[in-house]
């Protein structure tokens, strides 16, 4: 099997004085997924690390830069699934660590549990020697300014359709397929701006913003969250491709009935179980890089395929 990985860093009305950063933030993660895949290492690592390198950077919304909710914290979750055997880890509520998606991935491999929040998933990354850091350390400027301008102008609930916040996109994602024919997905994420105190979003619920199945594929989802769970959408496209669609047909299908059902935008990236890609978006722009025979390729606006030669 030839190992692939693909990233997104994002849904949504990105603005142009963000892209820059954004498509060299995916770009990275991808090159770091790849290296791992191509040194014979296994689809979950690969897509942790991808992760991690979105999580350390100021331009995406999760770990460091992550969004606030309304009383200006920062609430991350991050879920992650195996497709050999549908294991799966997620946190949410996290408030003072950098990486929600290494915890989310011990919660996998060392839990008896799939999904942990608030408290309880703060012992559990203590316990498994994860070290706190202050919540404001994972504040960014961006992040700030983001919440000021959602409690001047703000409704909660609408992305793209019908209303203009910058501020929300940025949650970040990998979906990999390793040498062994195995896939694995990860998805992390701060939310959305102003959301309120305990908000849970799609992101760390399995079959909304994650989901993993070497029979089918895998795919990382991203967007308005309360739409993209109300219509599981990565296991809506799974199940389209169980259904015969390709892995770019299923993701388009599901994203554009997501959206003209729901009235609300969204983004996904898919790999099928031979490595074939499937991206689309129905907000503005969607951060997405893959990497395929020693080519990265990239993107941001619709009808954008970037394609750069990569030494790995
Ligand atoms: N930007 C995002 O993708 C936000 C995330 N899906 C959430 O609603 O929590």
């Amino acid at each position: 099997m030839v190992p692939t990985i693909i990233v997104h860093g994002g849904a949504g009305d990105i603005p142009e004085s963000r892209v820059e950063g954004k498509l060299k933030g995916v770009k990275l993660a991808a090159v770091i997924g790849q290296r791992i895949l191509s040194e014979g290492g296994s689809a979950l690592d690969a897509v942790e690390a991808a992760v991690v390198s979105m999580e350390n950077d100021e331009y995406f919304n999760a770990g460091y830069g992550s969004v606030l909710n309304v009383n200006g914290e920062v609430e991350m979750e991050a879920s992650i699934m195996s497709g050999k055997d549908l294991n799966v880890g997620a946190v949410t509520l996290i408030k003072d660590f950098l990486h929600p998606i290494s915890i989310a991935h011990k919660v996998l491999t060392d839990s008896p549990h799939s999904l942990l929040g608030g408290e309880g998933a703060k012992l559990f990354a203590l316990e498994k020697g994860f070290t706190t850091v202050p919540p404001e350390s994972l504040i960014s400027q961006h992040a700030r300014a983001a919440l000021n301008s959602f409690l001047q102008h703000g409704e909660f609930g609408r992305t793209e359709i019908g209303m203009d916040t910058k501020s929300d996109v940025g949650t970040v994602g990998a979906v990999a397929l390793d040498s062994n024919g195995h896939i694995a997905v990860a998805t992390s994420t701060g939310g959305m701006s102003g959301k309120a105190v305990g908000r849970i979003g799609d992101t760390p619920q399995i079959g909304s913003g994650t989901y993993a199945d070497d029979y089918v594929g895998g795919v990382s989802t991203t967007g308005h969250g309360e739409t993209i769970l109300k219509y599981c959408l990565a296991h809506s496209i799974i199940k389209l491709m169980e259904n015969g669609k390709d892995a770019s047909a299923a993701t388009k299908m599901a994203v554009e009935g997501m959206t003209k059902r729901l009235n609300n935008t969204a983004g996904a990236i898919t790999l099928s179980k031979n490595g074939d890609v499937g991206i689309h978006f129905s907000s503005q722009r969607l951060a997405w890089a893959y990497i395929k025979s020693n080519k990265l390729f990239y993107g941001i606006n619709h009808d954008e395929v970037f394609e750069d030669d990569v030494s790995l």
